[in-house]
């Protein structure tokens, strides 16, 4: 198959443009998950690492995302370029990254942003702002001087893409769809019908 041909080189060549024509976030993406009966979710993260391996992103394992990819490990993501009239959605099983993998990510955040994971118990209810920040406040107390490690389930999940879709805009809405299924060595690519 030709480098052409390979949907991870034609991803990093499109996030490319993403980063140098978006005007911020180009790696947001909407992120699926569903149910144990199959009942969808949807919500943005931050496309951290794309290549071969799959899609990831970082976030909290008690989440709602986390408790649903717990109980049905496949997702469905999309991105969506207003400045290039793109979209890239990609579909497959998705499985938590290794604690070496979110040790990385977590240490390379902002000292507050990881404080911020320890005090967000992300998707349960919060009963004042007030609560938050002062959780917030007394955690930055209990680090003064200290490194701040990862919360054990704050963590990333990777989705490794069974199908991915590039679309491209074209006039009176005769876009191009080009379809990459994964087979066993590689990767069929054929069009779909806008
Ligand atoms: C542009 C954007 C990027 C976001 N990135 C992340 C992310 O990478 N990880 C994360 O946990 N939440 C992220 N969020 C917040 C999520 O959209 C969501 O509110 C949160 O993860 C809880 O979702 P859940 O209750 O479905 O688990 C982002 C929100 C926006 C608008
Ligand atoms: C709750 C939460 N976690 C994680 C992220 C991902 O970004 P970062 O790891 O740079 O904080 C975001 C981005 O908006 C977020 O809202």
């Amino acid at each position: 198959m030709a480098a052409s041909d390979d949907p991870f080189d034609l991803f990093d060549r499109w996030f490319a443009d993403a980063r140098a024509s978006e005007i911020n976030d180009p790696e947001a993406m909407a992120f699926a998950t569903a149910d144990a009966r199959g009942r969808p979710s949807v919500r943005m993260v931050l496309l951290r690492n794309a290549g071969p391996e799959g899609f990831g992103f970082f976030t909290n394992l008690d989440s709602r995302k986390g408790g649903e990819l717990a109980e049905n490990p496949w997702g469905a993501l999309a991105l969506h370029w207003k400045s290039l009239r793109r979209q890239v959605r990609a579909e497959g099983p998705v499985r938590q990254v290794a604690d070496t993998e979110a040790d990385a990510y977590f240490k390379s955040r902002s000292r507050a942003s990881r404080i911020g994971s320890w005090a967000s118990d992300q998707s349960r209810p919060l009963d004042s702002r007030e609560t938050f920040e002062r959780r917030y406040a007394s955690l930055q107390e209990k680090f003064e001087g200290e490194d701040v490690p990862r919360p054990p389930r704050w963590s990333g999940f990777l989705l490794v893409p069974e199908k991915i879709e590039f679309w491209t805009d074209r006039p009176h809405r005769l876009h191009e769809r080009r379809l990459f299924t994964r087979t066993v060595d590689g990767w069929d690519e054929g069009l779909l019908y806008p």
